[in-house]
């Protein structure tokens, strides 16, 4: 049997105070940083509270005597709530939603500063009043909180690892918050090295895709430091409408995984569904408005379907970041010996469609492999 693990949800910031939970007593500002001089050991219990282990926040000063190997209390730090005109933000990986999120932060009063591998994809942010930094550890350095959105976990682990990256700008009092969409090793490794680093880690990949980005309509599914969460809650309500805190880390990394899953196989489902209709006379549109009306109808498929059935495949999600959440996902249900066949079989439709030459195309282009395999038919 399946078990899932409890959701708090908050829907904006008076829901926040009502429905998020947080360890008794502890002032929801201040968390106590109880660091390891061995970042690579550091205990759930040593670090900043971690999800299920909030509640036993207050009472981890004393370690138990099995724990004693462990290097205990170097440094207490408080995490102060992010506010716009107090609390510089920092922003790394400004690709189609870094720009977008980004610029929701600068138009809500923030301070930014940002930073891109390629450089160039920065001036649009910095005419509008974004600092530029020519390393991820500068943006950490000079910011309070900073913020993440990196193509792959190979991409998310560099950043904040490198010599000039990211974890070697973090000390006590500051804070991660990684939003790309990697898998829960990835997270783990990153929270170690920003713990090792006396700071905090939320990890908080997003639901919604370049126009959510844009509209601040965002759903973030976040896990890891809660005291984070709670100090970030401001500039998350700035990017999304929804956050949920579903515990230590790896937990929001696997529900988005689940989620991208579900996604990309609706999608190539869809596409078949339209190359279907194509080849025994009916009219694309018209499949699009009867599935809109019914049981089936979902917003994905309103939007991307007129754009599908013409062919045109502007991307808002990469192609090849979704075909990268179906290996994950697929790695995911493989160390938990869950068999995804249907998964399985939509991400075969990925790879064909990157092997076209569409990676970089919005990933409703799979429609264009499906077409390549009903031709191969004929
Ligand atoms: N687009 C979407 O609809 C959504 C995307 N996501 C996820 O968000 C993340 C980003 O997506 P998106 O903005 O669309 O993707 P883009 O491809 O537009 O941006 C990727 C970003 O990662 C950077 N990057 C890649 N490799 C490295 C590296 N080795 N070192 C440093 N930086 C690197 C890129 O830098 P450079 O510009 O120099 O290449 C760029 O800033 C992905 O994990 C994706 O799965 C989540 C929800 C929705
Ligand atoms: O990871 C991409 C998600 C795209 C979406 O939720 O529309």
């Amino acid at each position: 049997m399946l078990k899932l693990p409890s959701i708090t949800a908050a829907r904006g910031p008076a829901a926040l105070h009502d429905r998020t939970t947080f360890a008794p007593g502890m002032a929801r500002s201040q968390i106590s940083c109880l660091r390891s001089t061995r970042a690579a050991n550091v205990h759930p219990q040593t670090a900043f509270t971690s999800g299920a282990m909030a509640p036993r926040m207050r009472t981890s000063t004393t370690l138990a005597p099995t724990r004693r190997s462990i290097q205990p209390l170097t440094c207490r730090a408080s995490l102060t709530e992010a506010a716009p005109g107090k609390t510089v933000l920092g922003f790394v990986g400004i690709g189609i939603m870094g720009l977008a999120m980004t610029r929701n932060l600068l138009k809500a009063g923030y301070e930014v500063v940002v930073w891109n591998r390629n450089p160039d994809k920065c001036k649009p942010l910095a005419d509008e009043g974004a600092k530029v930094a020519s390393t991820p550890r500068e943006v950490a350095a000079a910011a309070t909180y900073t913020f993440a959105m990196l193509s792959d976990p190979e991409a998310a682990l560099e950043v904040a690892t490198r010599p000039d990256g990211v974890a070697a700008g973090l000390a006590p009092g500051k804070g991660y918050v990684d939003v790309s969409t990697v898998d829960a090793a990835t997270s783990r490794a990153v929270a170690a090295a920003v713990r090792g680093a006396g700071a905090a880690f939320l990890e908080a990949p997003v639901s919604g895709s370049k126009g959510p980005a844009e509209q601040g309509k965002l759903i973030f599914l976040t896990a890891g430091d809660q005291a984070l969460f709670t100090a970030v809650s401001a500039p998350l309500d700035v990017m999304g409408k929804a956050k949920f805190f579903l515990g230590q880390e790896g937990a929001g990394a696997n529900m988005k995984l689940v989620v991208n899953m579900v996604m990309g196989s609706m999608m190539t489902s869809f596409a078949e569904g339209l190359a279907l209709a194509d080849k025994v006379g009916l009219r694309q549109q018209d499949v699009i408005e009867v599935v809109g009306l019914g049981a089936i109808a979902a917003p994905m498929f309103a939007l991307k379907g007129p754009s599908m059935a013409a062919r045109s495949y502007g991307p808002a999600f990469p192609l090849k970041h979704q075909q990268k959440d179906m290996r994950l996902a697929l790695a995911l249900g493989d160390e938990v010996a869950q068999p995804l066949p249907m998964a399985a079989a939509a991400n075969s439709l990925y790879i064909a469609a990157r092997r076209q030459g569409l990676g970089d195309a919005d990933f409703s282009a799979v429609m264009e492999a499906v077409a390549a395999q009903q031709q191969q038919q004929q």
